[in-house]
């Protein structure tokens, strides 16, 4: 026995300090100088830290760490951005080397191998489907032939709004995220899905598809607990939605190929052109397809989770519901917002681009709502595809990146008062939204930024100037701006977590 123990106590000292001087003699050159990081727990690492409102606890970690902050998310390291200078560093100075996504498990099922634009793995394939999302879809001059679609929803909308305020108050949450759902129904596939009989089935579908695109699968951050989401069902869910909805899909795609071609253009019909044309050297196959509309579908989501909002994606309407919320806490912003768009429409009865772009103020306001509330706080993450020097700090291949738009929109350094809604900073000031100026990053920049600003910025101006001038707003039962709720869901998207809810009059 005491042989024994006189072999293992050396060999266990010894395995010990080889450990030690690995560690901290043999470090890979890469290694030195890494950003500094919050203290982490073994396994989890800084995952406990997250919390409820990862936006708003990563902001407060930022405060204490630095613009440019470690952390580890189980073992996978993760470079937290969040100040203008770092984002421009890490989305402009150095775009390309930031230009993969990661590769969640599920989403390789549920996202046809990642064949979504928005997942895809930076290299020739995201090139192509990219351009056609640039150059064909979201285009400037696409995005003005859905303004009939747009116009049409609009005014149902408004026609809504005035039968359901004259039975109480609006419920605003659930009538803006309705509206989006149809108009993006509509300019994906020329018809609103959720009213045919199908419907039903389909947005059961959807959200048991968002609820698994929202959910940590352990093993993507801590490897060798895969073996968890094999025995706990989740792989099992993962195949069964991949399959229903690809039946749906491909439901949708035969039915479309057989109806006569005689509607104006929708996605779809774009999308089946490059399947058979191979337009501008880019021809994409049936699952890429399938991948790039479930963008769309996943936006119809909302729908279902109106109560909830469990992880509801729908960014135009998020943008539309805190713009509101915003107007209600803020009377005197709304009625110079009224002043101006009744001082320009006046009595017409079609509210024209032309007369859009005179309204300064209005631009000023959704911006403002913008930098206050950015709809994805988070944006979407990054991948380092190679070992990077940022800042003085050494960012290794494989670093997920996560951008703080909150922590960035928020930030004293760049903006005076950043705590106060105030759409006044912005009259007199070029910073805009569209990837150039990094203290305004809602969209995020460069190569992977959002190429749907035109389309999204295109309905909230024309759904807020149709509520400014069409009504008149109040909160219930005469409550004042401190009684709103402020609380905000957790989830990619940021939402409030009690609905909108106000009191329309007659305006004009
Ligand atoms: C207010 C509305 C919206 C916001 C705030 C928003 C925000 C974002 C953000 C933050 C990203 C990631 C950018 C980056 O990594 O730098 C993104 C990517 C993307 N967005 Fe949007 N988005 C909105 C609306 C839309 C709409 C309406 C569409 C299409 C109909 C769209 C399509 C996309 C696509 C395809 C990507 C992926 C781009 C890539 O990975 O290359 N977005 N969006």
């Amino acid at each position: 026995m005491n042989e024994l123990q006189s072999f293992i106590f050396p060999a266990v000292i010894s395995v010990f300090l080889l450990w030690v001087i690995k560690k901290w003699l043999f470090k890979p050159a890469g290694n030195k100088n890494i950003p500094p990081s919050p203290p982490k727990l073994p396994i989890l690492g800084n995952l406990h830290q997250l919390g409820s409102l990862p936006h708003r606890n990563l902001h407060s970690l930022a405060q204490k760490h630095g613009p440019l902050m470690l952390l580890h998310f189980g073992s996978v390291p993760v470079l937290i951005v969040s100040s203008a200078d770092a984002a421009c560093e890490i989305m402009r100075n150095h775009d390309i080397t930031f230009a993969d996504r990661p590769k969640y498990k599920a989403y390789k099922k549920l996202l046809y191998n990642y064949k979504n634009v928005s997942v895809a793995p930076y290299g020739e394939y995201w090139r192509q489907v990219k351009s056609i999302f640039v150059l064909q879809l979201l285009s400037n001059k696409r995005v003005q032939s859905f303004s009939s679609i747009r116009e049409e929803e609009t005014a149902l909308f408004v026609k809504r709004i005035q039968e359901s305020s004259s039975s109480g108050p609006v419920n605003l949450t659930q009538m803006f995220s309705e509206f989006t759902n149809d108009g993006i129904c509509r300019s994906a596939f020329g018809r609103k899905y959720c009213e045919t009989e199908n419907g039903k089935k389909f947005l059961m579908l959807m959200t048991e598809f968002m609820d698994l695109l929202g959910t940590i699968s352990i093993g993507d951050f801590i490897p060798w607990l895969n073996w968890i989401t094999r025995v706990n069902g989740f792989d099992r869910r993962v195949d069964k939605v991949a399959k229903g909805l690809d039946d749906f899909l491909e439901g949708v795609i035969q039915q479309h190929m057989e109806i006569p071609k005689n509607h104006e253009e929708n996605f779809l019909d774009i999308l089946l052109q490059f399947q058979t044309e191979s337009t501008c050297g880019v021809s994409i196959d049936r699952d890429s397809i399938k991948a790039l509309i479930l963008l769309h579908l996943i936006k119809l989501i909302t729908k279902l989770t109106t109560d909830v909002f469990a992880a509801g994606t729908d960014t135009t309407s998020t943008v539309l519901e805190w713009v509101m919320t915003e107007l209600l806490r803020h009377p005197k912003v709304m009625e110079k917002l009224q002043n101006e768009v009744r001082e320009i429409v006046k009595d017409k009865h079609d509210i024209t681009n032309v007369d859009i772009e005179k309204m300064h103020y209005l631009k000023a306001v959704i911006k403002e709502t913008l930098r206050y509330h950015p709809p994805i706080p988070l944006l979407v993450p990054r991948v380092a595809r190679a070992d990077v020097n940022i800042k003085g700090y050494n960012v290794l291949a494989g670093t997920l990146v996560m951008t703080n738009a909150l922590a960035i929109s928020r930030d004293p350094i760049s903006w005076e008062e950043p705590e106060k809604f105030l759409p006044e900073r912005f009259l007199n000031s070029s910073i805009d939204y569209k990837g150039l100026d990094f203290e305004l990053i809602p969209f995020g920049s460069g190569r992977r930024g959002c190429p749907g600003i035109t389309f999204s910025i295109a309905t909230i101006e024309l759904v807020l100037v149709n509520l400014m001038h069409k009504f008149n707003w109040e909160l219930p039962d005469g409550a004042q701006a401190k009684d709103l709720d402020m609380s905000e869901t957790l989830g990619v998207t940021v939402h409030r977590v009690l609905p909108l809810i106000a009191v329309a009059t007659q305006g004009n």
